[in-house]
Formats: C-alpha cells, sequence, structure tokens
C-alpha cells in the first residue's frame, strides 16, 4: 500500500494550538510485506541515518499494527520525504497520523477517519496539525475530554499559500519552551477575539477580515525575535496583497494566505529580498492523508 499525507500549518496567528490547514505538499509512504523488517528514505532526511534505525514512523505504526494484529511482521518501508522537518510545517504530525492511518490499512480493521484523529492525539496533544492531516481543509479543533471534536472547511481554488522556509529549523518543543505558562487577561482576550473572527471570515469567505483576525499576541513574536528576518517577511508579504500571513505552526516558516490571482506578486516580492529562503507557492489540499492500494 502507499499513503501521502499533507503539511500542516498551525495557529494561523491567533488560533494557538487549535486552528490549521492542510497544504498540497505531501510525504508518501510505500508499505510492503517482506521477509526481514527494512527501510529507505529519499528526500528530507535521507542524509539523516538515525531515521533507518530509530524511525517514529515504523515505531507508532507497529504500537498500532501490533495492537489490531496481535503480532509484529514484518514490512519493508519506503518514505519519500517532501515536508521538511521542523521548519512548522506538522512534520511530526504527517509521521503520526500516516502511520497509524496505515496499520490500521495493513491489519485490515477498517477505521473512520475521526477514529485515526483520536488515536493520533495521544501522540501530539494538540490537534491543530493533526486534523488537518487527517480531513484536509481548515480546521477548528478542541479536546474535550481527551476526544478531539473537529469542523472542517474546503478552502476552494481561489486561494493559495505562499510559503517563506528559512534554511533554518526551529524545534517546535524547544519553540514551545519559549512561552509562558499564563497570560493576562487582555491578551487572552485579543487572541479569542481574532480566532474567534478569523474562524467565522474562513468558513464565510469573508477574505477581507483575516488580515485583523489573524493577529496574534502570545506566541509569534517571543518566536519570531529568534530568527528576525520574519518581520520583514511578514511585512513585504501583507505589502504585496497577501490576505494574512502568519508563523507556520511553530516557525520557522512563514504562511502567507493569498488569493490565486496575486500569488505570483507576493512569491516574487519575497523572494526578491529573501533569496537565501524558499518561497513556494503551494494550492491548499481538502482531503487529508489518502491511501492508495497497490
Ligand atoms: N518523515 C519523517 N520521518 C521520521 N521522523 C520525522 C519525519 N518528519 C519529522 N520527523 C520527526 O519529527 C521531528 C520534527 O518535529 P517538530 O519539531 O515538531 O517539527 P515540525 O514543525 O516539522 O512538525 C524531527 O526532528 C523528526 O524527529
Ligand atoms: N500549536 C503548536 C503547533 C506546532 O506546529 P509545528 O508544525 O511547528 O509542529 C505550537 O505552536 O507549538
Amino acid at each position: 500500500m502507499k499513503i501521502k499525507i499533507p503539511a500542516t500549518s498551525a495557529n494561523l496567528g491567533p488560533g494557538f494550538d487549535c486552528l490549521g490547514l492542510a497544504i498540497a505538499l505531501y510525504n508518501e509512504v510505500c508499505i510492503k510485506p517482506s521477509s526481514y523488517q527494512s527501510i529507505s528514505v529519499k528526500g528530507e532526511g535521507e542524509e539523516n541515518a538515525k531515521l533507518k534505525k530509530n524511525n517514529i514512523f515504523v515505531s507508532i505504526f507497529y504500537d498500532i499494527y501490533q495492537e489490531l494484529a496481535g503480532k509484529k511482521d514484518p514490512f519493508r518501508f519506503e518514505f519519500f520525504n517532501a515536508i521538511p522537518f521542523s521548519r512548522g510545517l506538522g512534520s511530526s504530525s504527517a509521521v503520526i497520523v500516516g502511520a497509524i492511518a496505515s496499520a490500521y490499512e495493513m491489519a485490515g480493521v477498517k477505521a473512520s477517519r475521526e477514529t485515526i484523529l483520536n488515536k493520533a492525539i495521544l501522540y501530539e496533544t494538540h490537534p491543530d496539525n493533526i486534523a488537518p492531516a487527517v480531513f484536509g481543509g481548515f480546521t477548528s479543533s478542541v479536546v474535550e475530554s481527551g476526544r478531539v471534536r473537529t469542523l472542517k472547511k474546503v478552502l476552494g481554488e481561489k486561494l493559495k499559500v505562499v510559503m517563506v522556509i528559512p534554511d533554518r529549523p526551529m524545534s517546535t518543543a524547544h519553540s514551545r519552551t519559549l512561552l509562558p505558562k499564563s497570560y493576562p487577561m487582555k491578551n487572552v482576550v485579543y487572541n479569542l477575539s481574532r480566532a474567534s473572527l478569523l474562524t467565522a471570515a474562513l468558513f464565510s469567505e469573508n477574505w477581507e477580515f483575516l488580515r485583523v483576525a489573524s493577529k496574534d499576541c502570545m506566541h509569534e513574536h517571543r518566536r519570531m525575535k529568534q530568527m528576525k528576518e520574519l518581520f520583514e517577511v511578514r511585512e513585504i508579504a501583507l505589502r504585496s496583497g497577501a490576505l494574512m500571513s502568519t508563523l507556520s505552526g511553530s516557525g520557522s516558516s512563514f504562511f502567507n494566505l493569498v488569493k490565486a490571482e496575486n500569488a505570483l506578486k507576493v512569491a516574487t516580492a519575497l523572494k526578491n529580498a529573501f533569496g537565501m529562503f524558499r518561497v513556494e507557492i503551494f494550492e491548499l489540499d481538502n482531503n487529508g492523508f489518502e491511501i492508495v492500494k497497490s
């Protein structure tokens, strides 16, 4: 079997740990029965020898497969990774969702997307990357008594993403240590009001609200200080016509949502200013992970 899992951009500014969307940039994994277990890696991470020995996809896959099948059969895992690691593009969620969904498939056990989502939340406690990796589109999620409740909005072809992907990683675990444990009431209200407006604007396709609704005062500034060029990325993107410009997940990438007709203009302005960073135009993904039987 083959599975493809999309990259995701979490938070979208004020929606810390709850809002996210899926991007048409995919990791693909082929899993085949074999007489012994083996791993090959192409693309992102292929130079990292540890991924062939200690691979989190493989360990999560076997956690679930053994639980379902009651045995540990040997498989060959072939990874084709396009999602860069530790750039705020949800590479770890793609691994978790991909491993769980493919374990169900290989064990021959049918599972709903909700089941995959609720297994995945056991491995990554916030649903902002996991939910769009499972369902695609824009997702708004809460975790209630350990279960994720998500609503999804399909985002059509009129929108594109201009992603700025810096050459330096920011690990999510480290990036979370930069944040305070509590916030003053005025900051909470600032983010709460904007996350609500952002969700309403995306669901109702009122794109002109996105710029004001995507402002954050909880996490972006502290994280962006680690890579000061990111302040200028936002300034240039918004000046060139981006609808919103937010730190992607915990960074280091910057997510710019644009009307399709403005994508090239925004991308060109960013490429001209940041020759050292990757600047790419992506479609949105509205399907989430997809299993292709082979
Ligand atoms: N394709 C992959 N295969 C194996 N491990 C991966 C893969 N992608 C990411 N990881 C693991 O996830 C880590 C990155 O997770 P994280 O810091 O949360 O960043 P991201 O924003 O990309 O999710 C990597 O250091 C690696 O351990
Ligand atoms: N809400 C999380 C999102 C992390 O996303 P990632 O793509 O950087 O793993 C956070 O902001 O820490």
